[in-house]
């Protein structure tokens, strides 16, 4: 942060390092504009363009980069092309168009030329037009209302998806770490505390890798029954075994071709599956189950898990020869607790995105802060999510209350005074327990210092139980959005 009297580099030379990221990062200065931008060369063929583009045509991304812009005019995915206009004219040039989503966009498109005046490259962007006031008929506005709110949704979740929290050294170098990892193939495991980032690490390191535009297959090897994760893996062939979808089933290896496989919880993989997997990873080749045909699959791994795979592999419960294999790339995340300045810009960045959806005008406090920055947080980033949630649902700020509310969440001590109140428990019966058991369960955890097995043990409930309510909890809330 700058402070007074510093002084600040002037923008005179464009030969700093500044400038140099700047360039390097062009592609993901593209992807965080919210309005449609691309960039043609003399022939149409589509060089840069951003995710909200793509969302405009309804395709992905990796689509529209290998797209001709004169085959999307003749497919339907646009009315016209101003861009083609440009090439010709050799000048800029605006006007309307739609899109196959029925988006109706104010277009731009500004040729680039060569010394000699030739039209090199083109520079598209666009501003979705508001026709809904235009319209007459509250059907057709309804529709169209309808079709805003679809889009507004896909492009936060286009956002917000890429949004890592880095305020602190250990994770802005971390990072760049990933940045620089992603560009490889190489094997990566995230080791991290439950709810400390490992999936958006995963997803950060899909999004930005050449594989960006295929998919991200994720799979927690701790959620499946142990007779089920061989087929789930590898799927398998038509009445392969009894209770079998009868059609056969895909398997997530192969789902997960030409993208990433993302294994959370690997430690949890049944040791007769760790040789299996061994052998995908040498040979890049499945067999599903009651086939005699491999297919031969190309994706990337990473694997996650808050154990200590080297040590497992002392004790003999995880194989040496598959941790060597995948052990390519070690990233660990640090918990929580340990880089208190994310703890803040966390909490302004959940304040800010349940505010959105929530709407109260609410502050955190510098005690309400302190106290964050003082606290364990065993469950990590997800349970930092949760309590500013809570507090944000409960509205209570800037009095003795909050407080209360934190001690209540923080310190596991209850005041009987006017309980449900304070913590913001209301609704059905169903609601209130679902709540209860949220909050029961992440104290759980917090006495056992964030250990899922023995917080499980002391709940009374198995580990992949506790995982799938965790996960649970989570979804619902995104699903509330
Ligand atoms: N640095 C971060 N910036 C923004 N959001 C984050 C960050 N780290 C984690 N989150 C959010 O916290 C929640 C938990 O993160 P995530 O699911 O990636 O954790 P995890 O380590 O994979 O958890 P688990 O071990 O339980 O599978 C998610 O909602 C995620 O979006």
């Amino acid at each position: 942060m700058l402070r007074e009297g510093d002084v600040v580099p002037r923008n005179t030379k464009k030969t700093g390092r500044n400038y140099q990221l700047a360039k390097q990062n062009l592609d993901q200065i593209f992807d965080k504009l919210p309005d449609p931008i691309f960039v043609t060369d003399q022939y149409g063929n589509v060089l840069l363009s951003n995710s909200t583009t793509a969302l405009t045509l309804d395709m992905s991304l990796d689509q529209l980069l290998k797209s001709n812009i004169r085959d999307l005019v003749n497919k339907g995915y646009y009315t016209k092309s101003y861009a083609l206009e440009a090439v010709e004219k050799k000048c800029v040039v605006k006007g309307e168009l739609t899109t196959r989503l029925n988006f109706k966009q104010m277009s731009t498109s500004t040729p680039i030329m060569d010394d000699e005046g030739n039209v090199i490259l083109v520079l598209t962007t666009g501003r979705t037009i508001d026709i809904a006031d235009k319209c007459t008929s509250p059907e057709e506005r309804e529709l169209i209302n309808r079709r805003k709110r679809e889009m507004e949704y896909l492009r936060s979740y286009v956002l917000d998806t890429d949004t890592i929290v880095a305020e602190s050294k250990a994770m802005r170098q971390l990072l760049l770490q990933a940045h620089a990892v992603a560009q490889t193939d190489s094997t990566v495991v995230l080791y991290g505390e439950t709810g400390s980032g490992k999936e958006i690490l995963a997803k950060y390191l899909h999004r930005h890798s050449k594989r960006a535009g295929e998919p991200f297959i994720a799979v927690n090897c701790a959620t499946f029954p142990e007779h089920l994760v061989e087929s789930e893996l590898f799927g398998y062939e038509k009445g392969a075994f009894t209770g079998a979808n009868a059609e056969g089933k895909i398997g997530l290896f192969e789902a997960a071709h030409r993208g990433t496989l993302f294994l959370d919880e690997i430690a949890e993989l049944p040791f007769s599956l760790q040789s299996k997997l061994l052998r995908v990873l040498e040979t890049y080749e499945v067999r599903r189950l009651g086939s005699h045909v491999d297919r031969k699959l190309d994706f990337r791994l990473i694997a996650a898990t808050h154990k200590d795979l080297q040590k497992m592999t002392q004790d003999g419960t995880f194989r040496a020869d598959l941790y060597y294999r995948l052990n390519v790339i070690p990233i660990h995340i640090p918990p929580l607790r340990d880089r208190p300045e994310d703890i803040v810009a966390l909490s302004f960045k959940f304040l800010e995105d349940f505010k959105k959806k929530y709407g109260p005008e609410i502050q955190l406090t510098p005690d309400t802060l302190e106290s964050f920055r003082k606290y364990h947080w065993p469950g990590n980033v997800r349970e930092l999510r949760n309590v500013v949630e809570r507090l944000v649902i409960s509205g209570l700020q800037s009095d003795s209350s909050e407080q209360l509310v934190l001690d209540t969440q923080i310190d596991g001590i209850v005041s009987q005074y006017d309980y449900f109140r304070l913590a913001g428990l209301n609704g059905t019966l169903k609601q209130v327990m679902r709540a209860l058991e949220e909050r029961y369960i992440y104290q759980v955890l917090n006495e056992c210092g964030g250990r899922i097995g023995e917080a499980a043990d002391k709940l009374g409930i198995y580990r992949t139980v506790l995982y799938r309510k965790l996960k649970a909890f989570e979804r619902e809330r995104n699903a509330a959005k």
